[in-house]
């Protein structure tokens, strides 16, 4: 196992970092406030190549490993929990779904322009009643000729005004539970379809999250991912990517903890000494550094797997687990650590500690991957190599 990154996998993190500093952290407060990114930050993330990072270049990608995916993440995470998040959907939910379930036509279709920034994909599972329990939703997909018809509503939907398509999940037939759930590439610009914001959220503010409706929305056959009945794998092939870029992301948070902690810590004194020189105060900042180097490693280890084809469902949920928690607590210590002005709109730690909780929650709660890992261990449940697995890295041309 090589614990280096690679000249290339620092260049880019050089790169992601400058985006950062120039051109999301002048604006972070106030897209924070106004609950919105300015849509031009799509076009520059494009611009320097990061919205397909591990996606081949034959299909329009920058072909890096996936590894070079945590580090965008994490670097963007140091900026901004909810624009992290977006970029999750599009290429962790969206993109390496279609790239690992699509057929070479709806790669042609649908992921080239992706992954050149030309379009933006998002991911449509959770449902009002469906949310750690996938198989409890109720959105129905009937066959009609070459066609299907799609009714249902989903929620918490990233990029829900912004995404061109989505990847929805819905069953084909209701009778078979898992295996009824089928998936499907929904372009917004179809009849019948339609989104609203959610307002009034926590954290994650900046981030364009809502609801998705369909009302006998017709989709052609060729727009379904995978085979009939399909879905649910799909939709937790998915997660395995998107909960990787999430836990990646997570590190990001806790770096962008501990630069605001130890400034804090510099500049402020109390009982005659600079905070930084309380034990107590040093507590916190150790237990920081402990978090962010234990789930680095758990990421870039779930990361070589991918890397080398080896399905890794139990590897990215741990790191999922561990790294949002450990995020959450950084946050909560680096608010305490600003005492009163950490309570406020001053700093940015509140910012951080709201957006925390979200990714706690999101793509498997903490308690789902406490479940999954006491499963495992207790040999409850096992993975099995799946028809279909991601590429392999280097990609084959
Ligand atoms: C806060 C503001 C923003 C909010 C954003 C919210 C948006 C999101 O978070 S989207 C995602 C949220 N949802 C989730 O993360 C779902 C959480 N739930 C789960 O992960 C699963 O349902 C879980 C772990 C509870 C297990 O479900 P369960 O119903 O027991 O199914 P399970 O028995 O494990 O698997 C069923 C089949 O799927 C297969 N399967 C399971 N996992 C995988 C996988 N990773 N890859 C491929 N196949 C899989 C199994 O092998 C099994 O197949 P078979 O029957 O052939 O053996």
């Amino acid at each position: 196992m090589n614990f280096e990154f690679s000249e290339e996998q620092e260049l880019l993190r050089k790169t992601v970092r400058q985006f950062v500093d120039n051109e999301i952290l002048p604006h972070i407060a106030d897209w924070d406030t106004k609950g919105g990114f300015d849509p031009i930050i799509w076009k520059r993330l494009a611009e320097i190549g990061l919205m397909g990072v591990c996606i081949p270049e034959k299909y329009g990608g920058s072909g890096m490993d996936y590894n070079s995916l945590a580090i965008v993440c994490e670097e963007l995470e140091r900026g901004d929990t909810a624009f992290r998040t977006a970029v999750s959907v599009h290429t962790g939910l969206n993109s390496m779904t279609l790239l690992q379930w699509g057929t070479e036509q709806q790669k042609q279709r649908f992921l080239v322009q992706q992954a050149k920034g030309e379009k933006i994909g998002a991911f449509a599972l959770t449902e009002p009643g469906a949310g750690s329990d996938v198989a409890a939703l109720s959105s129905t997909a009937v066959r009609d000729g070459d066609e299907y018809i799609l009714n249902g509503q989903k929620t918490w939907i990233s990029l829900c005004d912004i995404a061109d398509h989505f990847i929805v999940f819905a069953y084909t037939d209701k009778a078979e539970k898992h295996n009824g759930i089928s998936a499907f590439v929904v372009e917004r610009s179809r009849e019948g379809f339609s989104s609203k914001a959610i307002k009034g959220k926590y954290g994650i503010r900046s981030g364009n999250t809502g609801e998705l409706f369909f009302d006998d929305v017709r989709i052609p056959a060729e727009n379904r991912l995978g085979e009939e009945g399909e879905g649910f794998k799909i939709a937790m092939a998915s997660l395995d990517n998107g909960r990787f870029t999430v836990a990646a992301g997570a590190c990001g948070l806790i770096m962008a903890c501990l630069e605001e902690s130890v400034k804090y810590c510099q500049s402020r004194s109390t009982f005659g000494k600079p905070i930084g020189e309380h034990q107590l105060v040093q507590q916190m900042i150790a237990n920081m550094e402990a978090g962010f180097q234990m789930s680095r490693l758990l990421v870039y280890r779930a990361g070589e797997m991918k890397n080398k084809g080896i399905r890794n469902t139990r590897e990215t949920s741990l790191a999922k687990w561990q790294s949002c928690d450990f995020a959450n607590k950084a946050a909560d210590d680096a608010v305490q650590i600003h005492g009163a002005y950490g309570y406020s709109d001053e700093y940015p730690v509140a910012r951080f500690l709201r957006n925390s909780k979200a990714p706690v929650i999101y793509e498997g709660t903490r308690e789902i991957h406490t479940i999954m890992q006491a499963e495992y261990v207790l040999g409850k449940r096992q993975d099995r190599k799946l028809n279909r697995m991601l590429p392999k890295w280097p990609f084959e041309d």
